[in-house]
């Protein structure tokens, strides 16, 4: 599904990623671990077209996006969230979920004059699929109110919502975790792995290593911008390089 070839990265003379290559299946929930400042972020927006490489390859289902904006690469199905969500504050959640819908007939000038039927039938249909994916979620009943009322968790599920407004087939999810109570953790996970079942693959950040040896049957581990290690769960937690890198730093 992912492919990621020998992808470095430069910010002037610093190398951030270095020479990273990893490969995600399809209908795969990979982790992508590593203490702070390893690079993990900036991998994400490599893949996800925020930035693009010094040199190397990234491979979405055979085809080559390297040098695609990130909004074609959103239209192939990647599909990505960020460590801080920013919802629309003061928008509604739904609204927030229309907002993130792709390709909208409306919002072409002539469409709506020449076509105002099918425009209002993908109106419909679009908020008919926000509200399901609301409902996924667990946040129907706050459909109509403005997303500034969400806590951290509540906003990580809503961003996963919008993510899924664009169907993808394969979602970057930035710290699921973070920030976020436990019970609502238990829904977040839930919720990830019932996405998976319909045949969407994962790719997450996570320091959370319960909720990552809970999601994901392979991880990835950066640190200083290499890939340091891969493996199960459980052969991370016990691999004395993977150790000393997280204590090295003083991370947990
Ligand atoms: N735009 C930029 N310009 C210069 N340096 C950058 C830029 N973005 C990131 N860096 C540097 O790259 C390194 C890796 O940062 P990155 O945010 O990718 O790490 P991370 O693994 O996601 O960390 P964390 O777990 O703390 O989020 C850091 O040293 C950071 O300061």
């Amino acid at each position: 599904m992912l492919e990621v070839r020998s992808v470095s990265k430069h910010f002037g003379g610093a190398e951030v990623v270095s020479n990273v290559s990893l490969g995600v299946g399809q209908g795969a929930i990979a982790g992508l671990i590593g203490p702070n400042g390893a690079g993990k972020t900036t991998l994400f927006n490599l893949i996800a077209g925020s930035f693009a490489p010094s040199s190397g390859d990234i491979l979405l289902e055979g085809a080559a996006i390297t040098r695609e904006a990130a909004h074609r690469r959103l239209k192939r199905g990647l599909g990505r969230t960020f460590q801080i969500p920013k919802p629309f504050a003061e928008m509604t959640l739904i609204e927030n979920m229309l907002a993130a819908a792709q390709g909208q007939r409306g919002e072409s000038l002539f469409a709506n004059w020449l076509t105002p039927r099918r425009v209002a039938a993908e109106e419909r249909a679009n908020a008919e699929k926000a509200m399901a994916h609301l409902e996924f979620l667990g946040l129907a009943r706050l459909a109509r109110e403005p997303a500034r009322v969400l806590s951290g968790g509540q906003r990580k599920l809503l961003e996963l919502g919008r993510v899924l407004m664009a169907d993808p087939r394969i979602i970057l999810l930035d710290e699921p975790g973070a920030g976020v109570n436990p019970a609502l953790l238990d829904t977040i996970i839930d919720r990830v792995i019932e996405i998976n079942r319909r045949g969407i693959t994962f790719l997450i950040i996570e320091h959370n290593m319960d909720l990552v040896a809970r999601l994901c049957g392979h991880v990835f581990v950066l640190a200083a911008g290499c890939m340091l290690f891969e493996g199960t769960p459980s052969e991370v937690v016990r691999n004395p390089e993977v150790i000393d890198a997280y204590l090295g730093t003083g991370s947990t």
